[in-house]
Formats: structure tokens, C-alpha cells, sequence
């Protein structure tokens, strides 16, 4: 069985937001200086906005950079639920601004029909991932994955080939509870740096358990069980 990875632990939120920063900035220069050009998917929620400040703020050369989502709420970039709009705010700001956005949301089509197009759009750039941020919700779930929900079956299956998938509101008061969009795990297994940034000891612990658990219904427990390069990057108080 795959080992859990290490959890590294920074002193205060200054610390944690540059080591998650320059780990992803690291692999977006060493790819840009390699192939010319380098692709990063970011999360949304609370949590990555400081990381975000500080990226934006390096020598990297965003003209070379396809910035996307690691997933994204079914909603227009006017929402305040919008991953996009974040994403736009906190880091594709100043030089980053040369960056281009490849957005997962479309509008006027359906959920399935927008991650089609995503998908599409994604693959077109590239086999693989130079840098992903990931965050994890206090209920475990990372991109759109949330454990034990029935589209785990399809976002989690290691062999399919890299994918955006349209994800359905849960029933009966299930998580999500917007319809979403989000990339699947060979895609986060083509990634040459994932960084997985968690804050507070309620998401520590909640890591050390979904990380134990079974990689057919928990998320990161699948993440480990196939491979990918996690950095568990966290601090008790950003
Ligand atoms: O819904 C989402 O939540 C997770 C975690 O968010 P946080 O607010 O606890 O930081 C986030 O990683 C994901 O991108 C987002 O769509």
C-alpha cells in the first residue's frame, strides 16, 4: 500500500503561503525554461488567496502560462461562488495578467456539455500538468470529489484518460450542493508538482483520516493509492 505522505509544518501563515508558492513557482519556471511554456490549475474556496498574492508576485513569465481550474462551481464568473473569479482576483493580477485563463465554466450549455468543452480545450494544451494547487474541504473532498458521493466511481477510475467531468448536485442534502465541474485523477496523475495546502487542526486531522481511509470512496486516500506527488504543505493559522 502507498505510503500517506508527509505532513510539513510551518510556523504561521506568511511562512506556509511562500513554501506553497515557491514550490509551484519552481515548477512553472523549470517547465517554462524546459518546453517554453507551462500549465497551471489552481483551487478555489478560502483558502488559496494569500498563496495566490505571492505567485502573482514572481519574475515567472506569464505570458508563457495556461492558468485553469482544478475544479469549478456550475456558475457565471458574477457569482460569489465562482472558483474563476478568485482565481482572476488573487493571482491574474499585475504581470500575471499575461497569463491566459482557460475557464471550466461555459454558459448556455449544460454541466456536461461545458466540461466536454473544457476538457477539450485543456487537452489541447498539453499531456500533462506543470503545477497544481490543490485545497481540501473540511469534509474531506478535493477538486469536486467529495468522499463517498456516486461520481467518485467515474473521477477516480486511474485508467480513463484525462478528463474534465460534470458533477450533479447531490440528492436528499448531499454535498455539492451546486452542480460543478472538475478534473479527473489522471489528470491530477499527469501533475509534475501538486502542492496540497491545509490550514487549521480540524483539516490536519481530517487529512490523517481521509488519507488511512479506502481509495474507492475517500479522495485522497485514492490520490496517495495512485501516485501522485502530494506536498501536504500546512500551517495551524493563515
Ligand atoms: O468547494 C471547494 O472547496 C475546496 C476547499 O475549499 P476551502 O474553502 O476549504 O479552502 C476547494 O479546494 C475547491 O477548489 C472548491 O471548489
Amino acid at each position: 500500500m502507498a505510503e500517506a505522505p508527509t505532513i510539513e509544518t510551518f510556523a504561521d501563515g506568511a511562512a506556509w503561503a511562500d513554501a506553497c508558492s515557491e514550490r509551484l513557482i519552481a515548477s512553472l519556471s523549470a517547465a517554462v525554461a524546459e518546453t517554453g511554456k507551462a500549465i497551471f490549475a489552481g483551487s478555489g474556496g478560502s483558502t488559496p488567496s494569500p498563496i495566490y498574492r505571492r505567485m502573482a508576485g514572481s519574475d515567472l513569465d506569464w505570458s508563457k502560462v495556461v492558468v485553469t481550474l482544478i475544479d469549478e462551481r456550475y456558475v457565471p464568473e458574477t457569482s460569489p461562488d465562482s472558483n474563476a473569479t478568485l482565481i482572476k482576483k488573487a493571482l491574474m493580477t499585475g504581470p500575471a495578467t499575461a497569463a491566459r485563463f482557460l475557464p471550466l465554466y461555459h454558459a448556455e450549455v449544460t454541466v456536461d456539455r461545458a466540461a466536454a468543452i473544457a476538457g477539450k480545450a485543456l487537452a489541447a494544451e498539453g499531456d500533462h500538468l506543470d503545477a497544481v494547487l490543490l485545497g481540501m474541504g473540511e469534509d474531506g473532498h478535493i477538486c469536486s470529489m467529495f468522499p463517498e458521493s456516486p461520481t467518485l466511481k467515474t473521477l477516480l477510475t486511474p485508467d480513463l484518460k484525462p478528463a474534465v467531468l460534470g458533477v450533479p448536485h447531490g440528492r436528499d442534502g448531499m454535498a455539492p450542493s451546486l452542480e460543478r465541474l472538475s478534473i479527473n485523477l489522471p489528470w491530477l496523475m499527469t501533475a509534475r508538482t501538486v502542492v496540497l495546502a491545509l490550514t487549521g487542526a480540524k483539516k490536519r486531522e481530517v487529512f490523517e483520516r481521509e488519507a488511512a481511509g479506502d481509495p474507492k470512496i475517500q479522495p485522497i486516500a485514492a490520490l496517495i493509492a495512485a501516485g501522485v506527488p502530494l506536498q501536504v504543505v500546512w500551517t495551524e493559522k493563515a
